[in-house]
């Protein structure tokens, strides 16, 4: 398969996804950012131009970045912001897309778990999403500060990676998520933030 073959297929995929996430409404305020990953080795991802409304589809919507999170060809357009914090997720896993998404409930559940530094779930079917399987299994979200200093942020996230960990929140900011494939990224995404949402609903109603 010839390389721009190869790349109009990842951002025909980021696209679709990018559209899938915009109708769920996780992009509020120009917020959010996606990565798929186009080669291993030297590491290239696409990833989105800084600053756009996510819920548009545009030509200019992603950049072609580098190992160094550096775009790899002239561009007028700005990769993310948090660009780096992409880079150090396919440094230390497997993955093959990242999604960042602002939510009100995952910004409460980083607030509210913040100084446990995480949150469990357990006795949920949707942990299934996450290939737990067992009756007593159980899924952990680190949580992180939202460091200003983004190279710190990103060192942050990438401390807490570990093979159970398929996503971190970064406290009142978001999370990030990632998985082997888009669908795989997606699902896992999706999975979070419905676990995010009951935890939060019944945290209300137990009050
Ligand atoms: C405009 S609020 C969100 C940003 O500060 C940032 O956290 C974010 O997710 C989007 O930044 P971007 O540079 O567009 O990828
Ligand atoms: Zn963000």
């Amino acid at each position: 398969m010839t390389i721009t073959l190869q790349l109009s297929q990842k951002w025909e995929e980021l696209a679709n996804i990018k559209d899938e996430l915009a109708a769920r409404d996780w992009f509020p305020g120009t917020s959010g950012n996606l990565s798929i990953k186009v080669a291993d080795d030297p590491l290239a991802f696409l990833v989105t131009a800084s600053g756009k409304d996510k819920r548009k589809r545009t030509s200019d919507d992603f950049l072609l970045v580098g190992p160094d999170s550096k775009p790899l060809e002239p561009t007028m357009l700005k990769p993310s912001a948090e660009t780096v914090l992409h880079q150090r997720i396919y440094e230390k896993t497997d993955a093959g897309c990242s999604l960042h998404v602002h939510t009100v409930d995952n910004n409460l559940i980083s607030e509210l778990y913040a100084d446990r530094g995480e949150i469990v779930f357990s006795q949920q079917e949707l942990i299934k999403a996450f290939n737990i399987w067992e009756e007593d299994g159980t899924l952990t979200v680190p949580i992180v500060e939202n460091f200003a200093d983004l190279t710190k942020l990103a060192a942050a996230v990438a401390e807490r990676i570990h093979p159970d960990i398929h996503g971190v929140l970064i406290r009142n900011h978001g999370i990030t998520a990632w998985g082997q494939t888009g669908f795989d990224a997606k699902k896992k995404l999706e999975a979070f933030e419905f676990l995010f949402s009951y935890q939060v609903k019944k945290e209300l109603l137990l009050r």
